[in-house]
């Protein structure tokens, strides 16, 4: 790999990378590299570190999350290595009375050693079950903890967030439009990235669309319509019919409609500006078998509607069926009810029976509350366009996972704090997923990887892992192991699953969440317990690192 492929921001313009360029060794804290050289120092690089990768709340005052970012972290490990302009960047930075080996010994650094185990991606997961288990060099395991972090922490929340949204829509359609509203350039990659995944069903990005192979949507803006004034500037009237033949003239014939539909649209015809219709007849001959038109930069009722209407039933004749429209202001529900209604009866005024399923898509500052909002109102959408709220996460702007320590050379490690739900669980764990005969997920279950697993039909014991008489036998019809091997000896194993079976991944373990666990409003909390042994361990381990205060 040369330097700029390694640098260079154009890199991401590459698809058969499938990544993102921007993530490399030195886009992490800078931390990392001073412990890495206190740990060289104190003669640690033989130490061998097992670290968890977890979050303590999900987001969204949800009772769920959706695991994402896994991909990236395996080609980040792939990838790991600094170049010899990071190691001149680190000499210029770092201070003077650095030895030089070091940097000799970073240059050399690779993640051969380190094995990575990990939850499946596109999973439902839940807090302090590990999503990551990383083991290795004490120094390089240390040093991917930022970078992971910051793969892992926006996938998941923007996965989480798409999903939520995609609960809230059902069936309807679904776009992503947020790359303008984004946090950045990366923050828009990734958000259509991970709405994609989550359940959206294409983005506006078009780089998105090329690196990952989502499907690329999307319709026209404002200024397309104030741009025209009139129709003596349509420069080209004509449209062959889609059969072939003789050039007939679009303008005419959408004028003409256009004075047919007034009586039906109840509005007088000075009503109606001639500069949307000016733009609809340009964009219909531009895009004749993709005509989806924006309704209301001045009155959707009155002008939009009708324009369009005139415009779908001038390609009509001419043998072309029109997509729909957009309407990006005024009250969605209302507005949509209305056009719902001119469409059905047009189709059954003219007998076109695709004119009643126009598609009829919706924009405006849209977040999961309004989708619901609508739900209840009774609408027409078949589409959601939606930016802001979905790619700002506006309702919970981060996810918290956290990257802890939990063994150092074969001894657990365990940091304590005032607030119980933050002291760390120590030791190399395992995590299970019990479910019921009806393929519910009944409670995960961290357990120490030296233990048997859970056996499908076997009781085993479920416990709070702090709150004692909080205990429960379950008996699973079937048990998953949810950290599976991903990353070892400097190779990803196995295949990686495409995008389009990530996202197939979302739809069928959020099926297998309770509806309750998944609703909006107080969702009732997933269980995640820890086995008999490990509460033992957890809660010995405590005591031994929590010594006796004395009262004065
Ligand atoms: N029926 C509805 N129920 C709930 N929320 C709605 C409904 N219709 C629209 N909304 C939301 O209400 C907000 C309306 O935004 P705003 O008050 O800025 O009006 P607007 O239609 O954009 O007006 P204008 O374009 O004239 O500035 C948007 O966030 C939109 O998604
Ligand atoms: O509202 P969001 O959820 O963020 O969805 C994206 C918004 O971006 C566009 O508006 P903008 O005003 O930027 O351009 P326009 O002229 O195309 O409306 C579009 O019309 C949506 O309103
Ligand atoms: O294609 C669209 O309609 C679109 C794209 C980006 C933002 N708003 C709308
Ligand atoms: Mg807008």
């Amino acid at each position: 790999m040369t330097e700029n492929t390694i640098i260079g921001i154009h890199h991401l313009t590459e698809k058969s990378l499938g990544h993102n360029g921007i993530v490399q060794p030195l886009l992490t804290d800078l931390y990392q590299i001073t412990m890495a050289y206190a740990y060289w120092k104190s003669g640690k690089t033989k130490d061998i570190s097992v670290f968890d990768l977890f979050f303590r709340k999900n987001p969204f005052q949800g009772e769920f999350t959706i695991f994402a970012g896994l991909e990236e972290c395996l080609k980040f490990l792939k990838r790991f290595h600094y170049s010899e302009s990071d190691i001149a960047y680190l000499r210029q930075t770092l201070p003077d009375t650095i030895d030089d080996e070091f940097f000799d010994y970073l240059s050399k650094l690779n993640t051969n050693d380190v094995t990575l185990y990990a939850v499946e991606e596109g999973s439902v997961v839940f807090p302090r079950v590990p999503l990551i288990r990383i083991e290795g060099p004490l120094i390089i395991v240390q040093l991917l903890e930022t970078t992971l972090l910051t793969l892992v922490n926006y996938a998941s929340l923007m996965a989480t967030n798409a999903a939520r949204y995609r609960m809230a829509a059902g069936d309807l359609k679904l776009l992503e439009f947020g790359l303008r509203r984004a946090q950045g350039p990366d923050g828009g990659l990734s958000a259509s990235k991970y709405s994609y995944i989550g359940g959206f069903d294409g983005t506006s990005n078009v780089l998105a669309g090329k690196l990952f192979n989502i499907p690329v949507k999307g319709t026209h803006a404002h200024a397309y319509i104030t741009s025209f004034t009139d129709l003596t500037e349509l420069q080209t009237c004509t449209l062959v019919p889609k059969a072939g033949g003789e050039h007939r003239n679009l303008s005419e014939l959408a004028t003409n409609w256009r004075l047919k539909l007034i009586s039906l649209f109840n509005v007088v015809s000075t009503e109606a500006s001639d500069g949307e219709l000016a733009a609809l007849i340009s964009f219909a001959i531009a895009f004749p078998d993709g005509f989806m038109a924006l309704v209301d930069t001045y009155d959707v009722k009155r002008s939009g509607l009708l324009n369009f209407c005139a415009v779908a039933l001038a390609l009509n004749d001419l043998g072309y069926q029109a997509i729909g429209i957009r309407i990006d202001s005024g009250d969605l529900a209302y507005l949509s009810n209305v056009a719902r209604h001119f469409f059905n009866e047009i189709s059954k005024q003219y007998d076109i029976p695709w004119f009643a399923e126009l598609m009829i898509m919706a924009s405006n500052d849209i977040n999961e509350e309004t989708i619901l909002s609508l739900n209840d109102q009774g609408h027409k959408i078949n589409c959601f366009g939606i930016g802001t709220h979905l790619v700002t996460c506006q309702r919970q702007p981060a996810l918290g996972c956290v990257y802890k320590m939990v063994e150092l050379n074969g001894q657990p490690r365990i940091k304590l704090s005032q607030d119980v739900g933050k002291v760390t669980m120590p030791g190399r764990k395992d995590a299970y997923r019990l479910y019921s005969e009806s393929g519910d997920a009944l409670i995960d279950l961290l357990q120490k990887s030296s233990e048997e697993a859970p056996q499908v039909n076997h009781k085993v014991l479920c416990r709070h892992p702090f709150e004692e008489s909080k205990r429960a036998y379950v008996t699973p019809s079937k048990v998953k192991k949810l950290l599976r091997i991903c990353w070892k000896d400097g190779n990803i194993v196995g295949p990686l699953p495409s995008l389009a079976e990530i996202r197939n991944k979302v739809q069928a373990s959020l099926k297998t969440l309770r509806p309750d666990i998944k609703r909006n409003l107080n969702p009732t909390p997933f269980k995640v317990a820890v086995s008999d042994n490990l509460y033992k361990f957890l809660h010995d381990l405590w005591l031994q690192n929590a010594p006796i205060g004395e009262l004065s």
